[in-house]
C-alpha cells in the first residue's frame, strides 16, 4: 500500500508541530498539507522547519479544499470553530479526519455525528494508550463501588489549555457514570466555591488546575469509609498523543464511514 498521506490542521499549535514531527518519523505516512488560521503570519511557511525539522516542502496553507485534493486523511487538534469548518470539507472529500480537539460542544458533536454516514472519523479527547486503559478501569472500578464511594476527577494541565474539565477528564466522567448507570449531565459537579452545602451521594466532582508546563496529569479519586482508591495517569510528553492520532488514522484508513473511538483503534471497545 502506499503511503497515507496526511494533512496537520493547526500547524504551528503545539500538537500541530508534534504531529509534523512524528509523520517524519513514521513509516506509511508522508505529511502533504499544514493548515494555519487565515490571515496567520505563518501562511506559505515550511512546515518541516516549523516544526524543528528540515524543511519538507510543505507551505503552511489555510485552504483545506485545496490542500486535501491529493491527500488522504487530516489530524486536528485545533479549536472547536476550526475543527467544525473542516469537518464538512473531509466529509465531502471522503477523507481520515482524526479529531482532537477539545472543548467541542453538543451542538459541534451533533454537527460532527451528522457527517459520519459519509465521513470516516476518529474522535477522542485522548490518544493515550494509558488514558483509554485508565477509561475502561474506571468504568469498571465504578460498577463495583456503591454511592458511598464519592468520585472526584482531578486534572491538570499546562497554563496554555483553553478548555475545562479537559477532554480527558469528561472521558473519565463518562465511564465512572455509565459504570454506575446514571448520566454524567444530571450527576457532575464542576468547580465549587463559596457555601456549597454538604457533598451529593452519587455526584461526580470535577476539579481542573492550571499551571506551567505539565503536560496533563489526570486522577480519579474514588473517596468511600475510612478509605480512598485512586487511579491516575500521567503524560510527560504530548509526542505521545501526536502517536496515538497517527496510528489512528493509519487504523482508519480503507474503513467504512462512521465515528469511531480511540478505543475502536486500541481494541478495547467493550472493555
Ligand atoms: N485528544 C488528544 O489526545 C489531545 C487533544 N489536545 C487538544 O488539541 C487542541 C490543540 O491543543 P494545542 O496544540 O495544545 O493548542 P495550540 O493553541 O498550541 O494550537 C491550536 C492550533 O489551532 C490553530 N487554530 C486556531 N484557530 C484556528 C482556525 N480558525 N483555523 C485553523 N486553525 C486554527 C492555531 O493556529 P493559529 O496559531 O494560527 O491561530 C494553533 O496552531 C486542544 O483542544 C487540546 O485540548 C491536545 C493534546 C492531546
Ligand atoms: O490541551 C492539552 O494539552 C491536552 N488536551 C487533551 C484534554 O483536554 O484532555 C488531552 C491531554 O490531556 C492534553
Amino acid at each position: 500500500m502506499s503511503d497515507m498521506r496526511l494533512i496537520v490542521a493547526g500547524a504551528g499549535g503545539r500538537m500541530g508541530r508534534a504531529l509534523t514531527r512524528a509523520i517524519a518519523e513514521r513509516q506509511g505516512a508522508v505529511l502533504v498539507g499544514a493548515l494555519a488560521t487565515p490571515g496567520s503570519e505563518l501562511l506559505g511557511q515550511d512546515a518541516g522547519v516549523l516544526a524543528g525539522l528540515p524543511a519538507n516542502g510543505v507551505k503552511v496553507s489555510a485552504d483545506l479544499w485545496a490542500v486535501s485534493k491529493e491527500a488522504d486523511g487530516i489530524l486536528d487538534f485545533t479549536v472547536p470553530a476550526a475543527t467544525i469548518a473542516n469537518v464538512a470539507i473531509a466529509a465531502e472529500r471522503g477523507i481520515v479526519h482524526v479529531i482532537g480537539t477539545t472543548g467541542l460542544s453538543d451542538s459541534d458533536d451533533a454537527v460532527i455525528k451528522s457527517v459520519t454516514n459519509r465521513a470516516i472519523v476518529v474522535k477522542s479527547g485522548s490518544m493515550s494508550l494509558g488514558v483509554n486503559l485508565l477509561v475502561a478501569v474506571v468504568r469498571r472500578v465504578a460498577k463495583a463501588l456503591d454511592e458511598n464511594f464519592d468520585i472526584e476527577i482531578v486534572e491538570t494541565h499546562h497554563r496554555r489549555k483553553v478548555d475545562a474539565p479537559s477532554g480527558t477528564a469528561l472521558m473519565l466522567g463518562q465511564a465512572a457514570a455509565e459504570g454506575r448507570g446514571v448520566s454524567l449531565i444530571d450527576h457532575s459537579v464542576r468547580g465549587r466555591d463559596g457555601i456549597t452545602g454538604p457533598r451529593k451521594s452519587g455526584h461526580i466532582g470535577f476539579a481542573s488546575l492550571r499551571g506551567g508546563t505539565v503536560t496533563s496529569d489526570h486522577q480519579v479519586m474514588f473517596a468511600g469509609p475510612f478509605e480512598r482508591l485512586t487511579l491516575s495517569h500521567q503524560a510527560e510528553d504530548r509526542i505521545l498523543f501526536a502517536y496515538g492520532a497517527l496510528k489512528a488514522a493509519l487504523w482508519a484508513h480503507g474503513k467504512k464511514p462512521g465515528l469511531y473511538s480511540m478505543s475502536d483503534v486500541l481494541g478495547l471497545a467493550g472493555m
